[in-house]
């Protein structure tokens, strides 16, 4: 029996046993008093370390790691062995470490996954076993809150990596812990592996997942259900996070299932929380308010739609019609802009058209494209969400540049080799005046004498304070509500409202500061729709905090039990 929430363990492993597993390895550090109790002795060096300075020795090992892939490996890998020691780690190197176990260079650990495998994490679920998905998650003896799935067919802007997806969810996950603070062991990363249409994967002898072609739709969903239902017997209150889903998948998952469980996808609600906070921060610098905008997309997929519909309900907000607020988006896919004449839209991108009539006669054969709706429309901002590199072109850029004292730019695809520009050249072609943010996270520019920094315009500042608000809350459902709360709390944390040279965004030494606020506000939203259980602030600010682990050693005692 295990128990990490008080402040001793007890456990019934020892030995080889204990030192296996992750969650109650302390390494070193294992005092001689634990060594003798739990059959220790002569398995660990001799000396005892403080947690400290273990954190040193391994920060040692991890920069002497040449690339950043093998930094990854070396974290991933730390991560297996000792889950306290990797989480003291990452939280004391936060800026220099988020780049290594999240984007840019999760995205190379999610292409190189089978060849990279080294030790069970997660559960995997493939189609062809999807007659034990009870027994697969029976295999998890202990209590899950919050749950990251992904079936792998769009991770990043990288496309299908089948069940290479894993890597994501596992990236996720630390950082709920890492920086929302949910104790990892009440964590669980999910692969549906629904197979792969990645030609590379199935002909790669090392490919560890299901070769075969993906399943169709009818097989797909009855599978959702299936893992959905199995899911609800076995922890019916946990969070459902969606991760990374295709297009034609995302929004029909989401549909289905928010009103049955506590779920959100990440792509469309978490990256539209962030994106309109982000704008609404940038629509400040400007001297503009967010409902005087108007929104250019490249990319009307999940993300691209996610974002548009949250800043529309900013705007309704905030005094504009629907229909005023819908007028100014525009959003740009492969065929142009979207249109109420264009075949073969979604139900999502239906709601988000301009009608032909208006656009008939802007001079575009075969559709506006971004550069034709910049000239004519003259958008106050524009947001790459296309998962394709280099489309922010230099004449782009250059005529927002023209057409805006501030021109706001956001080329958020990741990772960094699908950004649609590089924040260097936006702030060269500009002069120096666009206000920019990307989704993966750069280094400050210099530029004629000074240091433009450029924000992380990413989910990472929205799902960990949401899933520590519904967790602490108890809350049973995700609202739109208790995400405009969110992008209201995370807008006004942007230090950008008090010095025009700072970035949009709050830095990530801040981010565990607005995380909790988040969380705040989000469970308060939740009470106020009677989606959790209401209590005084002051209950509510002490279960948020209680809800908070620390990676810290707590003294671990054999079980008689
Ligand atoms: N910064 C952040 O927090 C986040 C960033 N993203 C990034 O956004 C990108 C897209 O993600 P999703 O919307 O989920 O994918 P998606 O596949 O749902 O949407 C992508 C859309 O871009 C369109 N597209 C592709 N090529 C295009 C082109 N040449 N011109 C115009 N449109 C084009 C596609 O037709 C599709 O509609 C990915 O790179 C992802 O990494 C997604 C979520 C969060
Ligand atoms: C950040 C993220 O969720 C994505 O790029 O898909
Ligand atoms: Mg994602």
């Amino acid at each position: 029996m295990t128990d990490l929430d008080s402040n001793s363990i007890h456990t019934g492993l020892s030995g080889r046993m204990l030192l296996e597993n992750p969650l109650l390895n302390k390494g070193t550090a294992f005092t001689f008093e634990e060594r003798s109790e739990l059959d220790l002795h002569g398995l660990l060096p001799p000396r005892v370390e403080t947690l400290e300075e273990q954190c040193r020795r391994a920060y040692k090992s991890f920069v002497i790691k040449p690339t950043p892939i093998l930094k990854h490996i070396y974290l991933r890998s730390l991560q297996d062995t000792n889950e306290t020691l990797f989480y003291a780690l990452v939280q004391r190197h936060l800026q220099e470490m988020l780049p290594i176990i999240y984007t840019p260079v999760v995205g190379q650990a999610c292409q190189r996954y089978s060849d990279l495998y080294r030790r069970p994490r997660g559960l995997y679920i493939s189609f062809p076993e999807r007659d034990q998905i009870d027994a697969m998650l029976a295999n998890f003896k202990r209590n899950i809150e919050v749950i990251v799935v992904t079936d792998g067919e769009r991770i990043l802007g990288l496309g299908d990596q089948g069940i290479g997806g894993m890597g994501i969810c596992i990236g996720k996950l630390s950082l709920y812990s890492a920086v929302g603070g949910i104790t990892p062991n009440l964590t669980l990363p999910i692969t549906l592996d629904c197979g792969t249409n990645n030609k590379k994967l199935l002909e790669d002898p090392n490919y560890l997942g299901w070769r075969h072609e993906r399943i169709g739709d009818d097989d797909y969903y009855e599978f959702l259900e299936l893992f959905i239902q199995a899911l609800k017997r076995r922890w019916p209150n946990a969070l459902l996070q969606f991760e990374d889903f295709a297009i034609n998948h995302a929004t029909p998952l989401l549909e289905k299932y928010r009103d049955e469980l506590c779920t959100f996808n990440d792509d469309i609600q978490g990256t539209a929380g962030v994106t309109a906070a982000t704008l609404m921060a940038a629509a400040k610098a400007a001297g503009k308010s967010i409902e005087d905008l108007s929104v250019a997309f490249l990319g009307a997929g999940s993300a691209g739609c996610g974002i548009a519909e949250q800043i529309i309900r900013l705007m309704v907000g905030r005094g504009l019609s629907d229909e005023e607020a819908r007028q100014r988006i525009y959003m740009v896919d492969r065929d142009g802009l979207v249109h109420d004449q264009m075949e073969g839209l979604r139900p999502f991108q239906q709601k988000l058209t301009h009608r032909f009539a208006d656009i008939e006669n802007w001079p575009a054969e075969g559709g506006a494209s971004l550069a034709d709706v910049i000239r004519i429309a003259k958008p106050d901002a524009i947001i790459g969400v296309s998962g394709q590199p280099g489309l922010f072109t230099q004449e782009i850029i250059e005529n927002m540049a023209a057409n805006h004292e501030q021109p706001i730019i956001f080329p958020l695809s990741n990772p960094i080799s699908q950004v649609e520009a590089l924040p260097e050249d936006i702030i060269k072609w500009t002069n120096g005046k666009a206000l920019i943010a990307t989704g993966s996270p750069f280094e400050p520019v210099q530029f004629n004498d000074r240091a433009y920094p450029i924000a992380q315009c990413n989910n990472i500042y929205i799902f960990p304070g949401l899933g520590l608000g519904v967790l602490a809350s108890g809350a049973n459902r995700i609202s739109d509500k208790m995400l405009n709360v969110a992008v209201e709390t995370l807008a006004l944390a942007s230090p950008a409202l008090v010095n025009r040279e700072a970035p949009l965004l709050p830095l990530m030494d801040r981010i565990q500061h607005v995380t909790n606020d988040i969380a705040l506000a989000v469970a308060l939203q939740a009470q106020k729709e009677g989606l959790a259980p209401v209590t005084e602030l002051t209950d509510l600010e002490q279960k948020i905090r209680a809800k908070r682990w620390s990676p810290e050693y707590r003294r671990i005692r054999m079980s008689f039990c």
